[in-house]
């Protein structure tokens, strides 16, 4: 291995209580909210195709029009309390709120900017509220920071010179100043989800990132802060020149999951969301593909199942309401999670061979196993191979609470024969196991 004295700190994921924490939770929500709201996606008559959070990128948009939309920023239908039923009822258990996106506009007063919504028609802090209102719900809060600012005259995405090391180092300091002053301001927070971080400005210079995360650490100990803050002082991101994970827990799975276990090498990791193809914050035009119910749940549960964490993206309208397409899948998702979220929360990867009709889900540290079946054979037979010297005591329909009888087709293979084969949404049924070979104890039929 390669001498690092700023690379991954430890081996393997954190067992602290915190991290634990953030482990059971699994099902977050994103919110993606702030002055890109006001455009949408449009400028002068014409759409812009790429996410809306980026529109002051798009050639069409004059650098000066952009900026000046802060004085046009007034939510006057924001109400945090309605927000956090939603998330609840979604059966979300801890939310991302982007503080600052790319654009350096403060959804906070910070007493470190000029351009902050205390310079809005709003004028009132919105993090606050929309942070109460969420723990109010029983739900945690993590702070979305994006390290680019294309709106502070220090920023720079490469130090060419003196002049701009200068700007930099100013930089560091005015970014350690606004996340010591997030902390401050809402101690309740558990952890940061750190943004554009990608710039070389950023990437060469590991020893600040190293030294941040453990300053930050230190102010709010047990702090939760994925991989996508650090680079180690050869510029690697995410894992260090050793190959480690720097931070607890892998953060690129950025509109994408993992195929297999495999892809995970063992660490904690989270994937985030949207709902259409590629749009965090809010777009008059969704265009292309936007997911179903059945989807997302998929997502969700695949993630569980491979041992990560699925936060899936909303993107409130400038005044503070949801789009309708948001509010009904908030709706279907938490239909379903009422019912099977128990599936979900404190699941973790159960270590079965992994089969066509869906995905085992365990119960973190019991034997029980959940099966989350999204494609039932057209035989109505589930096949379960259960590792060896591990025996079925159980069979469980979640829905209406049934018993089911499986076929146990020798040595540690059953069938479980579903009557309907019909369901609009993925059926669960729970698995009692116990260590021990497979006999006959009378609760499964023998093989024909
Ligand atoms: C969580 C997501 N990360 C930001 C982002 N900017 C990118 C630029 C290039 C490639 C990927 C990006 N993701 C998106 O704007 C959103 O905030």
């Amino acid at each position: 291995t390669i001498a690092l004295k700023h690379g991954a700190h430890r081996i393997g994921n954190r067992t602290d209580a915190d991290m634990a924490r953030w482990r059971s939770l699994r099902f977050g929500q994103f919110i993606h909210w702030g002055l890109y709201a006001i455009p949408a996606g449009e400028w002068n008559g014409k759409t812009y195709n790429g996410a809306a959070e980026w529109i002051r990128s798009w050639k069409e948009m004059p650098h000066e029009a952009y900026d000046q939309l802060y004085k046009q920023f007034n939510p006057v239908n924001f109400n945090p309390q309605q927000w956090a039923a939603q998330a609840k009822a979604m059966g979300a258990k801890y939310m991302i709120i982007t503080t600052k996106h790319h654009d350096g506009f403060c959804l906070w007063p910070s007493k470190y900017s000029k351009y902050t919504i205390a310079a809005s028609p709003w004028k009132k802090d919105l993090l606050g509220p929309m942070i109460d209102a969420y723990n109010k719900a029983g739900i945690d809060v993590h702070l979305y920071f994006s390290i680019i600012d294309w709106n502070h005259p220090d920023y720079r995405a490469s130090l060419k010179n003196a002049a701009d090391s200068a700007a930099g180092k100013r930089f560091q300091v005015f970014v350690k100043n606004q996340l010591a002053e997030l902390l401050q301001r809402y101690p309740t927070v558990k952890g940061f989800w750190f943004d554009g971080t990608w710039d070389d400005s950023w990437k060469n210079d590991g020893a600040f990132s190293d030294e941040l995360e453990q300053y930050l650490q230190s102010l709010h100990p047990g702090l939760v802060m994925g991989s996508r803050l650090r680079a180690d002082e050869k510029g690697a991101r995410h894992f260090d020149s050793n190959g480690r994970l720097m931070g607890d827990y892998e953060q690129g799975w950025e509109r994408k999951l993992p195929a297999t276990i495999a892809d995970v090498h063992g660490n904690d990791w989270e994937a985030v969301m949207t709902v259409p193809e590629n749009q965090w914050g809010y777009h008059a035009k969704w265009m292309g593909h936007v997911k179903t119910v059945n989807e997302i749940l998929e997502m969700l549960v695949k993630s569980v199942s491979l041992n990560g964490n699925f936060v899936l993206n909303f993107g409130p309208k400038a005044d503070g309401t949801y789009r309708t397409e948001e509010q009904q899948l908030a709706a279907g998702i938490g239909e379903w999670m009422k019912v099977n979220g128990v599936a979900v929360y404190d699941g973790a990867y159960a270590g079965f061979e992994k089969q066509d009709w869906g995905y085992y889900i365990r119960k973190a540290g019991t034997d029980s196993v959940y099966m989350v079946v999204f494609n039932i054979p057209v035989s109505g037979s589930l096949r379960v191979k259960l590792p060896a010297r591990t025996a079925l005591t159980g069979v469980t329909m979640l829905q209406g609470n049934t018993a089911l009888t499986p076929e146990w087709v020798g040595r540690n293979e059953y069938f479980i024969h579903l009557q309907n084969r019909q369901t609009a949404s993925p059926v669960v049924i729970l698995l009692k196991t116990e260590k021990g070979e497979n006999k006959d104890k009378g609760n499964v039929e023998k093989a024909k």
